[in-house]
C-alpha cells in the first residue's frame, strides 16, 4: 500500500535543506572566506541554478553538498539524513547512493564501454547486475544512446559523451544531483541538447538538481536562478 502520511506525499521527507553555510579556505595571506552563510532549500524534482563570478564559490558549494569537500560551518539535510554527521564509511555509501555529479569534463573510463561507464556506480551498492544493467539500458535508450552502449567512449562525441554521463550520475536513483558545468565542453546546439535532456531526465526522477554555469543559455532553462556573490545566494 502506498505510504500516503503527511510527511512522505507532501515530500517533506526528502527535501534538500542548507542553512548558514560557510568555507573559509586558508589562503597564503590569511583566512579567505567564500561562502558566507548559504541557505537553500529544495523539493524533490526542483531544479536550481546558481551562477556567479569566477572565484566566487561555486564548485566550492557543490563539492561541499556532494561531501568531497568539508564545511567550515553550517547545516545541512537530505531528507532525514544530517551528511555532515555520518561516518566517513556511511559518508561513502550516501555520495554513491543519493548524490549524482555531472561534471564539466565526462570523466568517462576509455577503457570501459558506454554501458560499462554507466553501470560504475552500482558497483558500490547491493543492486542485482540483472537489474542494473535493464536500469542502464532504459536510461541510455532515453538519451539516444541505445545503439552506442557497446562502443568505447572515445567513438562517441562530446554531446554523446555527455549524455552518457547523465545517465551514469542517475543510475542509482540519486536524490540529488550536482552538476558543474554541465555543458562546460560542448558547442551551442550541443550544449541546448544535453541542458534540456538533464533538466527532463532530472525531473522524471523526481531527483533535485542543482547546477552552476557560467552559461546565460544553460541557466535560462532553469526557473529558479540564484547569483553567488560576496558569498551569498541573491534570486533573480
Ligand atoms: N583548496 C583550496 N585552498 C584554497 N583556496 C581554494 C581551494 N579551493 C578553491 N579555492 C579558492 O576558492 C575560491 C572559489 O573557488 P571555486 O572553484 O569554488 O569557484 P567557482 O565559482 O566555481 O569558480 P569558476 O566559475 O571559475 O569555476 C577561488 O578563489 C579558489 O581559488
Amino acid at each position: 500500500m502506498p505510504d500516503t502520511s503527511p510527511a512522505t506525499s507532501s515530500g517533506l521527507l526528502e527535501r534538500l535543506e542548507v542553512s548558514q553555510l560557510t568555507k573559509t579556505y586558508q589562503g597564503e595571506s590569511g583566512p579567505l572566506s567564500i561562502l558566507a552563510g548559504i541557505d537553500l532549500s529544495m523539493a524533490p524534482g526542483e531544479a536550481v541554478v546558481i551562477t556567479g563570478p569566477s572565484g566566487a564559490g561555486k564548485s566550492t558549494l557543490l563539492y561541499i553538498l556532494g561531501l568531497l569537500e568539508p564545511a567550515t560551518s553550517g547545516h545541512v539535510r537530505l531528507g532525514t539524513t544530517d551528511p555532515f554527521s555520518l561516518s566517513p564509511p556511511a559518508q561513502a555509501k550516501y555520495r554513491s547512493e543519493r548524490v549524482g555529479f555531472i561534471f564539466q569534463d565526462h570523466h568517462l573510463l576509455p577503457q570501459c564501454t558506454v554501458l560499462e561507464n554507466v553501470l560504475i556506480p552500482t558497483l558500490a551498492t547491493a543492486r542485482d547486475a540483472a537489474s542494473a544493467t535493464k536500469r542502464a539500458e532504459e536510461l541510455l535508450e532515453r538519451v539516444g544512446l541505445r545503439e552506442r552502449m557497446h562502443h568505447a567512449p572515445a567513438r562517441l562525441s562530446g554531446g554523446e559523451r555527455q549524455r552518457a554521463a547523465v545517465c551514469r550520475a542517475l543510475i542509482n536513483n540519486p536524490k540529488l544531483l550536482l552538476a558543474d558545468e554541465p555543458t562546460g565542453n560542448l558547442d551551442r546546439r550541443t550544449a541546448a541538447v544535453v541542458g534540456t535532456l538533464l533538466l527532463s531526465l532530472a525531473a522524471e526522477q523526481k531527483a533535485m538538481l542543482l547546477c552552476v554555469t557560467h552559461s546565460s543559455e544553460l541557466a535560462e532553462k532553469f526557473s529558479r536562478k540564484y547569483e553567488l556573490v560576496d558569498g551569498l545566494l541573491k534570486g533573480y
